[in-house]
């Protein structure tokens, strides 16, 4: 037995590992250039922010308490003047050189590191749209629309806060740890030992952080998955939900989907609540500490087992920088919270990258064209989850230019029995072929290209009439458009509509009427000029009017070409070559309408009922119909 279609993109998720560090190697690398001038700025901007607080100590015990010698690390000896005047202009000059540098660099590093996390992003967003329309329909089945939205939007987004906000605090976190801890340990190692105590503490509280977080940040963006779901399920349905007056239901539906949002998300916050002021206070009692420590060695030396000399301006200097030193630390846990929530969507975004295409092109696959039409199912058997067959032992030939009908009850397999042969799914077992080739052996792009299918659920994009009948043939002038709109009948009420061709057909086409919508669709099949052509229930949607014009439209399109036909009204089937009555997946009979009213069997039977013949069909037929046999 096959594994079925199933796509399991959870199982996919949860199997993603590292993905913050694919996110950077697969989409961060390729632009490490603007990432590499970011960091570069960033050091630049964070060392030049240390300049006023260290000239400002130096300063302090040389030219007003005249306590200390006039030097600073990096400048050499012979820039520094040795009049106390001269030296306050020269720390003047430094001061201000340093606030005009840190200001230029900040901001080439805002723009450099926005660069490249918008564009590293702007890949992922679409490498993700594109792996998403390569995964074959099963995907669809499956998969919410409002959970695919929200893998695209919002956790593309979290990625791109990450590698912006994330990697650029976080580079500015490092850079400063270490330039001020080494800066502190030269100025004064033993007071600097005070202030760097709270370093390991701050990292293994960080640690428990960031470990007790991470699966409760997977539970908020699978939740937020849902509530998308279900709001784009609830506003999709609006017409339904209008004329069932089920407004209060699916508020409640919704209310129960954004408190579960809600609560993944407390989940998230009662760490956070410990965390963040936890991170504060450490924070705070590292500074207290050093200026406890240092003010009574001011007043009256060293305190405790300390030793050694400590001026004002290195006090100064202590205080100045311990301040710098703790605030991005106590900043740790902003870039947890981002890194964090990334990595959660990160596993979904690679969760669905991973995901496999089952349904591609061989290597060895070829291109069809010049199709002839002719098709062949030979002994196919497919089932959609692996375990209920819906087809079996289907075999039959088409020669080219055929009408070939499915017929049947509801359920019988008609609709999979075409979505095989467009490759939607893929046979598991026999084997579809167009003119001679397995349908597995040509490439899905050609294949495709040589079928027009026209089902009742007609979708037209949000645009123009002519940009929805030239949809697939975009190179089509307005000639041949309008030309293929009257082929099927549509050229009259398009001419009628407001603004004619360019008339805006609303989300869906919500503005044309269903037999509107349905002829624009035949259209742009008639464009496409398919060398086989599906109708599945093409007509059902409107009424006897309209099927009457469609009806024409479509056999002067089905006219030339192979074409198959799902029809439940079985009198537009007796002209066809081949009529095949499928029943719980199985081809019961086959022949000619003349030959099928002779075999007496089921087709006899539903022509029967539908020419008014019998009230009703026996027994039997109706129980297999519902299901009970
Ligand atoms: N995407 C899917 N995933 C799983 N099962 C499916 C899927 N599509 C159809 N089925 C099942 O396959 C069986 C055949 O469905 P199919 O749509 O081919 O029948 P049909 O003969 O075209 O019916 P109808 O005349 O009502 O359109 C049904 O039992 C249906 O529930």
């Amino acid at each position: 037995m096959s594994e079925g279609t199933t796509v399991a993109v959870q199982d996919r998720i949860d199997e993603v590992e590292a993905p913050l560090r694919r996110v950077f190697r697969e989409y961060g690398l390729p632009r490490i250039h603007w990432f590499a001038v970011a960091v570069a700025m960033n050091l630049v901007a964070r060392l030049s922010a240390l300049v006023p607080a260290l000239v400002l100590g130096t300063a302090i015990d040389a030219v007003f308490n005249e306590t200390g010698a006039y030097d600073l690390p990096l400048v050499p000896a012979s820039w520094i003047p040795n009049q106390p005047e001269a030296q306050f202009w020269f720390s003047v000059s430094l001061i201000v050189a340093a606030f005009v540098l840190t200001a230029v660099c900040t901001w080439a590093q805002g723009i450099t590191s926005d660069v490249f996390a918008h564009r590293s992003l702007h890949a992922v967003r679409v490498d993700t749209f594109r792996r998403m329309q390569e995964l074959d329909m099963a995907f669809f089945d499956e998969q919410e629309t409002g959970e695919a939205m929200s893998i695209l939007n919002q956790d593309a987004t979290n990625l791109e806060r990450f590698l912006d906000q994330a990697l650029k605090n976080g580079t500015r976190l490092i850079i400063m740890v270490l330039a001020i801890g080494g800066l502190l340990l030269w100025i004064n190692w033993q007071l600097a030992l005070v202030t760097l105590v709270a370093v390991p503490v701050m990292a293994l509280f960080t640690w428990w952080f960031s470990r007790t977080v991470a699966p409760r940040y997977d539970a908020v963006r699978s939740s937020i998955g849902d509530l998308n779901t279900r709001l784009e399920n609830s506003i999709g349905g609006m017409q339904l939900v209008k004329t069932a007056n089920t407004e209060e239901f699916e508020t409640e539906r919704v209310e129960e989907a954004s408190w579960n949002f809600y609560t993944t998300n407390i989940d998230v916050l009662k760490i956070a609540f410990v965390y963040r002021p936890g991170m504060r206070m450490l924070a705070g009692l590292s500074f207290a500490t050093t200026f406890i420590v240092g003010g009574l060695w001011l007043f009256s030396g060293p305190p405790l087992f300390f030793s050694g000399e400590l001026t004002v301006g290195n006090f100064v200097v202590f205080i100045f920088m311990t301040q710098r030193f703790i605030d991005p630390l106590a900043q740790i846990s902003n870039i947890i919270d981002w890194t964090e929530n990334a990595r959660a969507s990160g596993k979904r975004i690679f969760g669905l990258m991973d995901t496999p295409v089952r349904i591609e092109d061989d290597p060895d696959a070829v291109e069809l064209d010049a199709v002839d039409g002719e098709v062949a199912y030979d002994d196919v058997a497919f089932s959609y989850d692996g375990e209920e067959t819906i087809l079996r032992d289907v075999s039959f030939d088409a020669d080219a230019g055929d009408t070939v009908a499915y017929v049947g009850p509801t359920g019988a397999g008609k609709s999979t029995a075409v979505k095989l042969l467009m490759r939607l799914y893929d046979v598991d077992e026999g084997a579809i072929s167009v003119d001679g080739h397995d349908i597995r052996d040509v490439t899905v792009g050609s294949l495709r290209e040589s079928i027009g299918y026209v089902s009742q659920e007609t979708y037209l994009f949000d645009g123009t009439v002519a940009e929805n009948i030239r949809y697939g043939e975009f190179d089509a002038s307005r000639e041949e458009i309008e030309e293929a709109a009257k082929a099927a009948e549509a050229h009259e009420f398009i001419t009628d509509l407001s603004d004619g061709y360019d008339t805006q057909v609303g989300e869906r086409g919500a503005r044309l009427s269903g037999g509107q919508r349905q002829r624009i669709s035949i259209a742009r099949t008639v464009l496409q000029d398919p060398d086989i052509l599906i109708l599945d229930e093409a007509t059902s949607a409107v009424d006897t009017e309209t099927e009457v014009l469609i009806q024409r439209s479509l056999d002067r399109l089905a006219a030339d070409r192979t074409t198959f036909v799902i029809a439940h009204r079985l009198s537009t089937v007796t002209d066809a070559e081949t009529i095949l009555v499928l029943e719980d997946g199985r081809v019961v009979e086959r022949g000619t309408h003349q030959e099928l009213l002779e075999e007496d069997g089921l087709y006899a039977n539903l022509w029967a009922v539908q020419a008014g013949e019998i009230d009703d069909l026996p027994d039997e037929f109706v129980d297999r119909a519902r299901g009970d046999s």
